[in-house]
């Protein structure tokens, strides 16, 4: 590599282990470690000949501790495995994987310093990087001695400020780890391989392991947000929808809300960080703590969603459009669908949801597949052949309102993702949690609760049916001659009038790192992904199914219908407990067990955050088939 676009580096020369001499070099954007020690020497100054060579984006901390004789330094850096066992023996191998960070440098447009770059161009950079070369990160560090204290000083003050490019270093963290998350190795996976790393990087943390189910949301009621400038969660998404909750529970729940919540790996599904970091390297422990340690704030938008309480919960589903199957309660002049007027009053919970929600096969996938949590996410493979094997129908009506910005076409679906891609989520660089609608902390409900009738007059007995094939996409099982063939109006209420074995809705692309089940999810975008399996579809779809699952092209296969919408309800026609329901019936927030009952959802004024080491979720773009899936 040339360095004629560069400044000149920055090397200053050390010894390691008390003999050996080196060159420790850092440009705009490099970090590397030289065999020799003549500062103006040609090898110092070319990166490509480092034993060890890295982004600056991987240096966590670096200090100098002055004494009679120079002084030392110390650098802490993740770095990919070299051939070596430690960099403290660094020159037995003078090829060193480490060396390939170069080769990645040759395709990126060279620069100068990466802090003259713009967030994207710089993500950009980072992504390169961490697919290429640094798929494999270690905790490394270096301890060198050097003889001049006034030029290890500078040259440290100089390497951090670049290393962490106008980030704070040394976050304050709240970590709470779930001992029982995923496959029960929380506790061993944070102190074994997490905690090195934030604590090489300079972290203050304050650790606590949650001590039982909604440990979290009480932990979350109760902290002091102002203490600390992120909460890392090492476990699954399970104690993110805690967290989240116990936020938005709070008097000061924007403000709390604003803290972001970073995750650690250590659960089953671990969508969240699936997302951020990407469908590889989702499970990768080294680069979610550095996500904690250097990720930007991000926005992460959260659904709203309502359910019946108690004993309203039978009832509502009859007063919001359900059918007579589905009330379980006695009958009496209050079940009268007439007697609207009283339905707004029935009570009814009101809480969030950032990742899916699920009723039918996938719920039954999710929850109905605990006892498996030893097989980490490959129960959730298991949980969907046997619901293959079952192939039993989700008895629900769905009720969606597409609004202005919700939308059935998937070509006008990828088109908003490209320009988000292209300006949308750049924009809010530094994180404010601007909605693209320009709502930032409305917790109220837009569209009502699940209590409030969806339809007067005769529209209670038949509803305005949509149906659910996209028309840049017309390749499904459904008959032609299946109704309507008009749509009622976007702004309106109106029932799909599909059957189906299960619906998933969500608000981020991957829910597990082999299911990118929402491949148009935007933050900020106002609407709640659906995805809807035909029960149609039969053994044979489901199983179809599969195939598009981790490139998200199932979106297309024809027994899959797909839509973006401000608002919708589910309402269940089975009674919770019934015998041809999975476990009595479930469903799934999040993946979370919630009450068999109705639920609507609509996307939440507030905003949460996260941290994100790339300004946004990790996803590729998904385009259109070439051909319909046979
Ligand atoms: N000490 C504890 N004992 C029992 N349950 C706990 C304890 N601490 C936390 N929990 C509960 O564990 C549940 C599951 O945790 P988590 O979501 O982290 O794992 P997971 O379900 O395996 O992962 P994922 O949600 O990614 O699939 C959470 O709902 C949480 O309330």
């Amino acid at each position: 590599m040339t360095n004629d676009t560069q400044s000149a580096p920055h090397t200053i020369s050390v010894s390691l282990e008390g003999a050996k001499s080196a060159a420790l070099s850092f440009d705009g954007t490099l970090f590397w470690l030289t065999r020799s020690n003549v500062t103006d020497s040609k090898d110092t100054r070319d990166p490509s000949k480092a034993f060890t060579c890295i982004p600056l984006d991987l240096i966590l901390d670096c200090s100098f501790v002055e004494d009679s004789d120079g002084g030392s330094l110390y650098v802490r850096l993740l770095a990919p495995p070299s051939q070596q066992a430690s960099p403290l023996f660094p020159f037995a191998k003078v090829k060193s994987r480490a060396s390939a960070v170069v080769d990645t440098e040759h395709t990126l447009p060279k620069v100068a310093d990466r802090s003259s770059l713009s967030a994207k161009e710089r993500s950009e950079r980072l992504l390169a990087h961490l697919e290429g070369a640094c798929q494999k990160l270690r905790l490394l560090k270096i301890e060198a001695r050097v003889a001049s204290g006034e030029k290890a000083r500078d040259w440290v003050a100089e390497l951090l400020a670049k290393a962490y490019c106008g980030l704070k270093p040394y976050r304050r963290l709240k970590v709470l780890v779930n001992p029982v998350g995923g496959p029960g190795k929380a506790r061993q996976l944070f102190q074994q391989r997490v905690r090195p790393i934030l604590e090489a990087a300079g972290c203050k943390l304050d650790v606590q392991v949650t001590e039982r189910v909604q440990h979290g949301l009480q932990i979350a009621k109760e902290l002091k947000i102002e203490d600390y400038d992120a909460i890392l969660l090492v476990s699954g998404d399970g104690l993110a929808h805690e967290i989240l909750n116990g936020f938005a529970q709070r008097p000061d729940a924007a403000k709390a809300l604003k803290l972001p919540m970073v995750p650690i790996p250590a659960g089953s599904g671990n969508g969240l960080c699936v997302n951020l970091l990407g469908p590889e390297q989702g499970f990768n422990l080294a680069l979610a703590s550095l996500n904690a340690i250097k990720g930007q704030p991000m926005p992460l938008d959260i659904c709203t969603v309502t359910q019946p309480k108690g004993k309203a919960r039978a009832r509502s589903s009859r007063y919001g459009g359900g059918t007579a199957e589905a009330v379980a309660a006695p009958s009496s002049s209050q079940d009268d669908p007439v007697a609207l007027s009283g339905a707004p009053e029935l009570p009814y919970d009101q809480y969030y949801s950032f990742l899916s929600q699920g009723i039918g096969l996938m719920a039954d996938v999710d929850l109905g597949t605990e006892h498996l949590r030893a097989l980490g996410d490959t129960r959730f493979v298991l949980g969907y052949l046997s619901g293959v094997i079952s192939n039993t129908e989700c008895p629900v009506d769905i009720d969606v309102k597409l609004g202005e910005r919700g939308t059935k076409n998937k070509k006008v679906m990828r088109e908003k993702v490209k320009t988000f891609n292209e300006t949308g989520q750049w924009e809010d660089e530094d994180g404010s949690g601007t909605h693209e609608n320009g709502e930032v902390s409305a917790s109220t409900l837009r569209h009502g609760a699940v209590t409030e009738a969806l339809y007067v007059g005769e529209a209670q007995s038949s509803p305005p049916l949509l149906s659910g094939v996209d028309p840049s996409w017309p390749h499904t099982i459904l008959s032609p001659t299946q109704p309507p063939s008009q749509d009622p109006p976007s702004g309106s209420w109106c029932r799909l009038p599909h059957s189906i074995s299960t619906l998933y809705a969500g608000k981020i692309p991957f829910v597990a790192r082999d299911l990118m089940q929402f491949p148009y999810a935007l933050p900020g975008d106002g609407t709640v992904d659906i995805a809807l399996q035909l029960h149609e579809g039969g053994r044979a779809g489901k199983l179809r199914a599969i195939n598009g699952a981790e490139t998200g092209s199932v979106v297309y296969d024809r027994a899959v219908l797909y839509l973006k919408v401000e608002a919708y309800r589910v309402t269940p026609r089975l009674a919770q407990g019934d015998a041809r329901l999975k476990k009595g019936g479930l469903v799934s927030i999040d993946g979370e067990h919630r009450p068999y009952a109705p639920f609507q959802v609509e996307v939440a004024g507030l905003q949460a955050r996260t941290l994100s080491l790339f300004g946004r979720f990790n996803v590729r773009e998904v385009p259109q088939p070439a051909a319909p899936t046979q």
